[in-house]
């Protein structure tokens, strides 16, 4: 059925040229994106870790420089009175025409909802203008480049081990290895026992860009052998500098998804065809939604947009209610979450009680320091929307009233629909008081043992990422359904280089023992290490499993001296695998024939 809506002719000069604007407006952003993508190589070969995490961090704020110029440009070029809905309606009509043989359609589209939505206020535009379902289709969507999206690589004709030393010179890393022979004989090892018969379509399929971040580079891909899949990670690095060395293959299922998950830094990948290489990757980690496979490649728009999707199909099919989120209340935030969808959804609350001493500003500063910031696998990464709409009747009354007691300013009824202004949107996870509490409860040792020393793994990743988390109660951390501790209360975050570790100064008389307070002076980024036991050891059993395995927390020494090594300009690794798995903790194979010169 055409809709009355819809246009017959499209005869608007007008319209046309706005969808023209916008499609070069998406264009340059993604010439832009992809050239700092493909910058990540020489980074990476030159060893230029700063220079990489600089370049990683401008990417993630292009696309929003480039929907800001777009509307610039229409709102110079057109006044008002030209931009009508007519207009709107056929410029959408007219983008479409422009993507039929578009290599990123569906990324063009989310900048078209972009650039609308910002020009339109949200009462006036329309569904019928934007982009709410996905028009033109990315299935089969091929590379015209030389390089396809995945090469493809058959031992059985080749040979196992040619096969894998041209997978790696396939890339072309342009730093030597410092012994490739030994190496692949290392992956030959580990993938041996999957090819243990070779059925006839034996193969190795990989992306042909290298993922990189940090100060690594992975190799993606997987291994087929009859109806078989092994989904294999293939670690990178610079061994001593300028030689490079593979640390490690990852093919446990969980190891595999770890390094893409959602607490880590975005990679740096060369795409012609995003969507080909999500359709790939999909088939490599099943459990993890569209939306964050594309954040993970650094196109975190497009994330936002297919998580919305996916979250208003979930609201379709399910009943239940939003609910206040399990756990100690915060002081700062409000976190709700739907039982069946498993994020949780928080809004800056209008007032907060002594002792927070912050505002909505600097809370959204925090908040958007973690997005720039590398998370290291311990902070959880964060989807910030304005404006979403909730059906009224899936809120649990209590929940309304609490939101209108703590966040008036952020809560508007509109008919049968309850508006968020502003909100954050993250992954659900346990709280780790609860998860404690659970696991002393039972008696389960081993899991409260798995949870501190999580726990104290995660302080020492964020420290050495240059973050102190502020506030550290078990409440502010959460464990990932792979059981890592991961960090989510980022109200009071500073950067370990702006805080000042002091020890304890010795009392001066008995007095001051005696004081509740303080009696010597504390500046604003003043830190107390030694008192950190205080707040978190007061449990016997927690106490002697922190004691146990990281006892150093509680030295000022020890802070002082991550805080020195970063000021040294040293940028610490980081590993998204367990280090049990790198090569150089096993031996090498026993025998490693030469190979011959690539
Ligand atoms: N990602 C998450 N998964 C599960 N629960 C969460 C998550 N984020 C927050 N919560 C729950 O909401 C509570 C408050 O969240 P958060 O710590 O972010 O708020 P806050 O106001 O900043 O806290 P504080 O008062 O410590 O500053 C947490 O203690 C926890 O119970």
């Amino acid at each position: 059925m055409i809709q009355p809506a819809f246009p017959k002719l499209l005869s608007s000069q007008i319209a046309f040229d706005i969808a023209r604007t916008i499609l070069e407006g998406f264009d340059k952003h993604y010439r832009l994106f992809r050239q700092a993508s493909q910058d990540a190589r020489g980074h990476f070969e030159r060893g230029e870790w700063a220079v990489a995490q600089a370049a990683a961090r401008e990417r993630i704020g292009f696309y929003d420089r480039r929907v800001e110029e777009c509307v610039h440009l229409l709102e110079d070029d057109y006044a008002p009175e030209d931009l009508t809905d007519e207009a709107w309606r056929e410029s959408k009509l007219h983008y479409i025409g422009l993507l039929t043989r578009h290599k990123r359609p569906e990324l063009a589209e989310t900048f078209f909802n972009s650039v609308c939505c910002k020009m339109l206020h949200r009462r006036y535009f329309n569904n019928e203008f934007i982009f709410v379902r996905p028009v033109v289709s990315t299935e089969y969507i091929e590379t015209d480049e030389m390089a396809p999206t995945y090469r493809v690589y058959y031992p059985q004709a080749d040979g196992m081990r040619p096969t894998l030393t041209r997978i790696v010179t396939d890339f072309q890393f342009g730093a030597p290895f410092a012994d490739l022979a030994r190496d692949v004989a290392r992956v030959e090892e580990r993938l041996a026992p999957f090819f243990d018969e070779m059925a006839p379509n034996a193969q190795f399929q990989v992306l042909s860009s290298p993922f990189f971040r940090n100060k690594g580079a992975y190799i993606v891909g997987k291994a087929v052998n009859g109806d078989r899949e092994l989904p294999f990670v293939v670690p990178v690095l610079h061994d001593s500098p300028g030689r490079l060395a593979v640390d490690a293959v990852l093919i446990d299922r969980q190891q595999v998804e770890s390094v893409f998950s959602y607490t880590r830094a975005y990679f740096m990948v060369d795409m012609e065809v995003p969507s080909a290489c999500v359709q790939f990757l999909r088939t490599l980690l099943p459990h993890k939604p569209r939306s964050e496979i594309y954040t993970v490649l650094g196109l975190q728009k497009q994330g936002k947009t297919a998580f919305y999707r996916d979250f208003l199909q979930h609201l379709k099919h399910s009943s239940d209610r939003f609910e206040t989120a399990p756990g100690i209340r915060g002081l700062v935030m409000l976190v709700f979450t739907l039982p069946s969808f498993p994020y949780v959804f928080k809004v800056i609350k209008d007032f907060y009680p002594p002792p927070k001493d912050t505002t909505p500003a600097q809370v959204k500063e925090k908040y958007l320091l973690v997005k720039y910031h590398d998370r290291v696998g311990r902070m959880a990464d964060t989807l910030e929307y304005s404006y979403v709409a909730f059906p009224r009747t899936r809120f649990a009354e209590a929940l309304v009233a609490e939101l209108k007691q703590h966040a008036p300013s952020q809560v508007e009824e509109e008919g049968d629909q309850l508006i968020i202004r502003h909100l954050y949107i993250e992954r659900r996870m346990t709280p780790l008081n609860i998860w404690l509490s659970q696991a002393e409860g039972c008696g389960n040792e081993a899991d409260l043992e798995h949870g501190i020393v999580e726990y104290g793994n995660a302080i020492r990743d964020l420290v050495a990422a240059n973050i102190f988390p502020g506030d550290m109660l078990y409440k502010n951390f959460g464990v990932t359904r792979h059981r890592r501790v991961v960090f989510y209360d980022y109200d009071e975050i500073e950067y370990v280089t702006d805080c000042n570790f002091r020890a304890i100064p010795a009392a001066r008389n008995e007095e001051d023992e005696m004081a509740s307070e303080p009696w010597y002076p504390v500046a604003r980024h003043d830190v107390f290490p030694e008192q950190f036991g205080q707040f978190l050891l007061g449990n016997p059993n927690i106490r002697r499993c922190f004691l146990r395995h990281h006892a150093e927390l509680l030295t000022p020494g020890w802070w002082q001296q991550r805080k020195e090594r970063i000021l040294d300009g040293i940028v610490e690794d980081v590993f998204p695998y367990p280090q049990s798995i790198r090569f150089r903790h096993s031996p090498a194979p026993a025998t490693v024939p030469s190979l011959p010169e690539t």
